[in-house]
């Protein structure tokens, strides 16, 4: 092989993440000619409207997944955070790449962190796992949708709508932009989303010649510690329409995962972990989610939904 066409969103986050693996793989194959594809999804265009609504993840990797079909590209880098749980039939993860930060991040002009907001202070966030966790610990806070790639959400701070918003730290240090961050939240007070952080190389399933190319690309802890978060979230039926987060790290070849539902009012929260061996990522996913199931993450989980489509 000596052509390599990477698809990509066309945010400027999209795009840094596909240069770094085309940077990555160029130094791997000198030989290897990289370039990219840069697409919009309707995760993209659709801006007026939550992920919650307009049906969430897969819009944002379905124009890129089409490409693969086509042969316009050979694989497309995405957050595994965007990947849904299930990916369609012929289509196959071959890579997760080392995590950046996984934390969420406050970001503000007048305050150092959610602690400081005093009440009815407007904080900016579509993401209904970070708004009940701050509903949960701040009730006093006024949560307003925010969406939009993340200059425009900083921009939309900077013009005053919101007190402070809260954004991965990932994406901000990516793009040279940590000096915004004024905290960042713990994993205790703000779990992660499934993968965030993390990069993801999906390709077709029956592009096998291209996985022993992308091998190095993959970071076995970091794989390990996503998987464990994708089969919790797979379990129950994650995506954006559902307050969910699911969180792993490794130590010494062992996981630990937490994972937590909630209603987005924060009334409700249900929190499970577990460890396990690392070669038993999928199963520890799967143990947490049951540990969630027995304290009646169903009928929660299913009352959210039908909230959220009546809205
Ligand atoms: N939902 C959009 C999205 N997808 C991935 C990231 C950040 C980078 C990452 O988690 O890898 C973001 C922005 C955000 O949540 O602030």
């Amino acid at each position: 092989m000596n052509k390599l066409v990477i698809a990509s969103r066309e945010s400027k986050l999209a795009m840094w993440q596909a240069e770094h693996i085309k940077a990555r793989l160029e130094t791997l194959y000198p030989q290897l000619q990289v370039e990219i594809l840069g697409m919009t999804t309707q995760g993209d265009q659709i801006l007026d409207k939550t992920l919650s609504k307009i049906g969430g993840k897969g819009l944002f990797v379905k124009e890129l997944e089409q490409a693969l079909q086509d042969g316009r590209a050979d694989i497309a880098v995405h957050s595994i955070k965007d990947v849904p749980m299930n990916l369609p039939a012929g289509f196959a993860l071959a890579a997760i790449c080392e995590r950046e930060d996984p934390r969420d991040a406050f970001v503000s002009n007048n305050y150092s962190s959610l602690h400081e907001l005093p009440a009815g202070a407007v904080v900016g966030t579509s993401s209904l796992r970070r708004e009940s966790q701050i509903r949960a610990r701040f009730p006093h806070l006024t949560i307003k949708p925010l969406r939009g790639n993340v200059q425009t959400r900083l921009r939309k701070l900077d013009e005053g709508e919101f007190d402070a918003i809260i954004l991965a730290a990932a994406g901000l240090k990516r793009l040279e932009l940590a000096e915004r961050i004024r905290a960042e939240l713990a994993p205790s007070e703000s779990l992660p989303a499934v993968g965030q952080g993390a990069l993801g190389i999906e390709i077709r399933a029956d592009r096998s010649d291209l996985l022993e190319l992308l091998a190095p690309l993959n970071h076995a802890d970091t794989a390990a510690c996503v998987s464990a978060e994708r089969s919790l979230s797979r379990v129950l039926g994650g995506s954006c329409q559902i307050p969910i987060g699911g969180f792993a790290t490794i130590t010494d070849d062992v996981i630990t995962l937490g994972g937590f539902v909630a209603h987005p009012d924060g009334s409700v929260m249900l929190t499970a972990s577990a460890s396990a061996p690392r070669d038993y990522a999928d199963a520890l996913g799967r143990a947490v989610a049951k540990q969630l199931l027995e304290q009646d993450a169903a009928p929660l989980i299913a009352a959210v939904i039908a909230e959220q489509a009546d809205k």
